[in-house]
């Protein structure tokens, strides 16, 4: 194998296989007749990528009619590289289908969406005990996870600060039906055993979660140290210096691979119906029961969720929650169609007439 543009090999980037790859992808990269290979976006840059492929990392831009098409490859992403060896380059000429989407900012319909990360299998949706555990923010990030495709496990850190966690578990498992709720402490590494089982290899996971939870301090805990030792992506610069480039894509001892950056850090509540229903199953299963097809579980006749809510199978607050996603989501679609600014100004003001209410509602500030 030649090195030509290659990086230094700088710990065991020996890659045999490029990390995540499966069957299907190769079926999708057989219909690539001639100088193509694959491999996997581990960092997208202005102009060029980090691209892993069997055998090391190389730098890649995009084709001219890849930008044409409007399509840009994210970190995770398996593409299509057009090898041209005799100028020593590689092109992304292509996408390998994506399993799974991390995307924000969507109207539902793809018009405006921007993608973050590909191909993720697990999202472990950070929250901690404290201010930070939400249960509503909560299913504002399954929304999210479930839109991705991914499988969400949520993980309540910072345990360490609580004499009985129980109560706490319980309240989170009730609003996320079976998603594995799991109690660590990044701080003390307890419970970062039970992390294992959602490693696997060739699965490729991610964090999300606000600000301050302890997602650094769980990396460094929990993958730093086989971090540090893999997939250090140092470059040659052609002064034949080494530059360091932001790691995104991080090869686990197991084969396990583990994305971490600043797009997936910040991701807000973005995406689609779909993730909506799966969050709120119970609500949506209600619902067929309602008399009216369209029914807004408001104040309608035969609402078969006000119902529920009344006998106290469904806290008001979830439907609440229920109602305030949805919203967001029309808002985004509406916003996305019409343009217009004014709607900023309708929306703040229904946010925080709705947090009001919640506030009184449950007495908590
Ligand atoms: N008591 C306790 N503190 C923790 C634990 N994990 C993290 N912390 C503390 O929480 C604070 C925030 O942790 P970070 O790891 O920086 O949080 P983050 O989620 O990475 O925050 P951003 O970088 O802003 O996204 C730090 O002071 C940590 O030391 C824990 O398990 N127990
Ligand atoms: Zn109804």
């Amino acid at each position: 194998m030649d090195d030509r543009s290659k990086s230094e090999n700088p710990d065991n980037l020996d890659l045999e296989v490029i990390p995540g790859w499966n069957d299907g992808l190769e079926v999708a990269l057989s219909a690539y007749k001639g100088p193509y290979i694959a491999g996997r976006v581990a960092a997208q840059h202005k102009t060029v990528c980090d691209i892993l492929i069997p055998g090391g990392m190389v730098q890649a831009a995009i084709s001219g009619a890849m930008r044409r098409a409007g399509k840009q490859p994210v970190v995770g992403d398996f593409v299509v590289l057009l090898d041209q060896a005799e100028i020593n380059s590689y092109t992304i000429v292509d996408i390998l289908p994506r399993k799974t989407c991390l995307a924000r900012g969507s109207t539902g319909d793809g018009s405006d969406e921007q993608v973050i990360a590909a191909n993720i299998d697990t999202i472990f949706i950070v929250t901690a005990v404290g201010n930070d555990l939400n249960l509503r923010r909560l299913e504002r990030y399954l929304t999210i996870v479930y839109s991705s495709g991914a499988n969400p496990v949520i993980l309540i850190n910072k345990i360490d600060l609580v004499d009985d966690p129980a109560q706490l578990i319980q309240e989170t498992q009730d609003i996320a039906g079976d998603v594995p709720v799991i109690a660590i402490s990044a701080l003390s590494k307890d419970g970062l055993d039970k992390l294992a089982p959602y490693i696997n290899p060739a699965e490729t996971v991610a964090l999300i979660g606000s600000s301050g939870v302890g997602k650094s301090t769980l990396i460094n805990a929990f993958f730093g140290e086989a971090i540090q030792k893999t997939l250090g992506v140092r470059e040659d610069d052609d002064k034949g210096k080494h530059t360091t480039t932001v790691r995104q894509l991080f090869l686990l001892p197991n084969g396990g691979i583990f994305i971490d950056n600043p797009g997936i850090r910040e991701i807000q509540l973005g995406d689609s119906s779909d993730g909506i229903d799966r969050t709120f199953s119970d609500i949506t299963d209600l619902a067929q029961g309602c008399r009216f097809k369209d029914c807004t579980h408001r104040d309608e006749p035969h609402c078969a969720v006000q119902r529920a809510v009344h006998q106290g199978l469904i806290p008001q607050e979830r439907l609440d929650s229920f109602f305030k996603l949805t919203a967001e989501l029309t808002f985004q679609s509406e916003k996305a169609e019409l343009g217009l600014k004014g709607i900023e100004k309708k929306k703040y003001k229904a946010i925080s007439q709705g947090a009001r209410k919640y506030r009184e509602f449950t007495g908590k500030p």
